[in-house]
């Protein structure tokens, strides 16, 4: 199987019975972190996957649930293995995630470390490009809405795989993608409405059959298990076990 996907947490940002919704992308031995929140290396800690066994980390956008869990990698990468991971970072992000995200942690003058480059490889994604990143993996960023005024990303890969950021709920896009021949669609899940700033579950189920059936639900709160059989032709990803993708 030459592309599958791991969740390494399944939940929402203040579930506690699941780790914060990130995955793993492995494509023919490669291994990418899709986001990288608080509880990423606990969790991957948990999978017994070191973290320098992932290839690069692709970020959706800058609340703490996503990239929470940069400033471990980033040291650890420095001060343990000594070398810099590549970083994915949409463009109108990359400023942005250091001066407002981790600066205030990994900024150290008398060493010379004031920017990303100088933790990370950094590379800057620009939107709506499909950008290589693997022979067998193409990412595609796709900026959707979620906190007003701030960029969020969502991520099609290898133009099959529509994986959310964090994301109000958008027929428009969701249905567009299915006629366009996507295969399958990650969606994050706010159980209850109103989703505010993330699609609900009764938004959800307002999409035609034919597109619920590609939907897995991730980022989903800690009464997940009351909504078994509620999701309509929809399914619930589950944290740790590994899916195959169409690649
Ligand atoms: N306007 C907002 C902003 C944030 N939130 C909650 O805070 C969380 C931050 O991480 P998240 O995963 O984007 O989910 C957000 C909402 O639960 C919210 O409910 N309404
Ligand atoms: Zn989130
Ligand atoms: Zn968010």
């Amino acid at each position: 199987m030459s592309l599958q996907i791991q969740m390494i947490g399944t939940g929402s940002a203040f579930a506690k019975n699941f780790y914060n919704n990130n995955a793993l992308i492995h494509a023919d031995g490669f291994t990418l972190l899709i986001d990288c929140g608080i509880t990423a290396p606990r969790a991957l800690y948990e999978l017994g996957i070191p973290l320098d066994r992932i290839d690069a980390v692709l970020i959706s956008h800058i609340h703490a649930d996503h990239v929470g869990g940069l400033e471990e990698l980033a040291f650890q990468y420095r001060y343990v293995f000594k070398r810099k991971i590549k970083l994915l970072v949409p463009a109108p992000l990359e400023a942005v995630l250091w001066e407002h995200t981790l600066r205030g942690g990994l900024e150290n003058k008398a060493e010379g470390l004031v920017g990303l480059n100088d933790y990370f490889e950094v590379a800057a994604l620009a939107e709506r490009t499909p950008t290589s990143i693997h022979p067998k993996l193409t990412v595609e960023l796709l900026p959707t809405d979620h906190i007003p005024g701030k960029a969020s990303y969502s991520f099609l890969l290898n133009g099959k795989v529509f994986y959310s950021a964090d994301m109000r709920f958008s027929k428009t896009l969701l249905t567009g993608l299915h006629e366009q021949g996507c295969e399958v669609i990650l969606h994050d899940c706010q159980l209850f409405c109103p989703g505010t700033v993330h699609a609900c579950l009764d938004e959800l189920l307002t999409l035609p059959e034919e597109v619920q059936e590609k939907v897995l639900l991730m980022h989903y709160g800690d009464n997940m298990s009351e909504f078994i059989g509620k999701t309509g032709r929809m399914t619930f990803i589950e944290q740790f076990k590994t899916y195959p993708l169409p690649s």
